[in-house]
């Protein structure tokens, strides 16, 4: 589905322009759409339907409380990597049973906090940390429920900076030493053992590396079940990708297919932990262009919206489709959009075809993953708003950040 959509020669998010959400929050404003987020959320857990699952929204692509309150309304559960993200999903209403709690860096009290409130399980990265859950576990009197993160060495095919299943990167167990590290997790008293976790990378665009994943995971369930050590839970992690330019990726539904056919007959069920696949084409940011900026060389459109909003293309390179709000008619001309930020690497697009007038509108598409989250405050701007659309109506998800709330924490020194 497409949930942002020109109707009149204007861009609609649902059915409320974007023009108008600008007038009302101004810019650079985040906008998201209910519809979308619901209909992407369903083809997972339609597609699992029948089987015991868990959808886990990863977190991590966008941890604003409303989109967060949304997805536990429909079921989901989440995926979380801090203490930050277990507060904001009991916040938003999710359900601590839902919780997988990954992450290669789990300090003692966020084990704590997790525990206190009844994880689901624990998707462990190492066995320095499977000893140190063990220890946190007994104090607490509890026993932690318990996945290791096995790293099957594929190769996800993807940007090297977000591929994490090779054996050089810092993320799970090797395949290799899985079984020693099960025999150890076994033998730990406070801990127990439910579950096999992988997550191979992010933006992936075919299926083979995650069936290859699948089929290595598989294999090690048998030889564990040889073990006597019993596997109850198969969780794939996230890493579908998305369309942002031509990209052609598995839709959520196939995917899972391919998966449940893999697995018949044995009596598994299923997590998911998606993340950009939820949320990343139910977003834009919105944009004005500030300055129209013709040199010898160059013709760079100068917009309200930078790199701290958007780190995407300066940090990844990544194609960010960008587009007119109300697209004009004339002769095109070939723009960088190019944000504030006093750095060479602060664009949002290069060499863009594009009729613009100074105070135009952009909006810059498929920005609902792992935009807002990982702004920052670079040359004291304050982040942007957040509105999230429901038909006809508009929720102001998060306003947007004060010039006071950028300071308000430091001090001056004392005479
Ligand atoms: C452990 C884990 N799970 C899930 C995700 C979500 O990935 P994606 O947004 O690609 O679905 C990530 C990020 O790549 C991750 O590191
Ligand atoms: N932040 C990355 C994805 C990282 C995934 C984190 N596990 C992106 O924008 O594509």
């Amino acid at each position: 589905m497409e949930a942002f959509n020109y109707r009149d020669g204007q861009l609609f998010a649902e059915g409320v322009a974007l023009s108008a959400i600008a007038e009302r929050f101004g810019t650079p404003t985040y906008v998201y759409s209910r519809a979308h987020i619901q209909a992407c959320y369903r083809a997972y857990a339609d597609a699992l339907a029948g089987m015991p699952h868990l959808v886990c929204f990863a977190v991590k692509a966008n941890s604003n409380l409303g989109v967060l309150n949304l997805l536990a309304r429909l079921g989901a559960g989440f995926d979380i990597v801090s203490r930050g993200e277990l507060e904001r999903v009991l916040a938003a209403g999710g359900k601590a049973e839902r919780i997988v709690f990954s992450g290669v860096g789990k300090t003692r009290d966020d084990m704590r906090r997790a525990l206190e409130v009844g994880v689901h399980c624990f998707n462990v990265e190492s066995i320095e940390e499977l000893e140190r859950l063990q220890q946190v576990a007994a104090e607490l009197g509890a026993r932690a429920p318990v996945s290791l993160r096995v790293n099957p060495d594929v190769d996800a095919g993807t940007h090297p900076y977000i591929s994490t299943g090779l054996k050089e990167n810092k993320f799970g167990i090797a395949i290799a030493e899985a079984e020693a590290a099960y025999g150890r997790a076994a033998e730990l008293p406070n801990l127990e053992v439910i579950g096999v976790d992988c997550h191979i990378g992010s933006q992936l665009t075919s299926m083979a590396p995650f069936l290859d994943a699948l089929d290595r995971l598989l294999g090690l369930i048998d030889r564990l079940a040889e073990r006597g050590i019993g596997i109850r839970h198969l969780d794939l992690g996230g890493g579908l990708g998305v369309r942002y330019r031509d990209e052609q990726p598995p839709q959520p539904g196939d995917y899972i297919r391919a998966v449940r056919e893999r697995l018949a007959g044995r009596e598994l069920g299923l997590v998911f932990e998606p993340g950009r696949s939820i949320v990343a084409n139910a977003g834009v940011l919105l944009t004005k262009v500030e300055y129209l900026k013709h040199t010898e060389h160059k013709d760079f459109a100068i917009v309200d919206a930078a790199m701290n909003d958007l780190i995407r293309p300066a940090l990844y390179d990544a194609w960010m489709d960008v587009v007119a709000v109300q697209p004009r008619t004339g002769e095109p001309r070939c723009y960088d959009l190019v944000g504030p930020i006093c750095e060479t690497g602060d664009f949002l697009g290069k060499d863009r075809e594009l009729v613009l007038a100074e105070g135009d509108l952009l909006a810059v598409r498929s920005a609902g993953a792992y935009g807002f989250v990982m702004s920052s405050n670079y040359n004291t701007r304050g982040r942007a708003a957040e509105v999230l659309v429901d038909g006809a109506a508009t929720f102001e998800v998060r306003r947007r950040e004060t010039l006071e709330e950028l300071y308000a924490g430091e001090s001056l020194l004392p005479e």
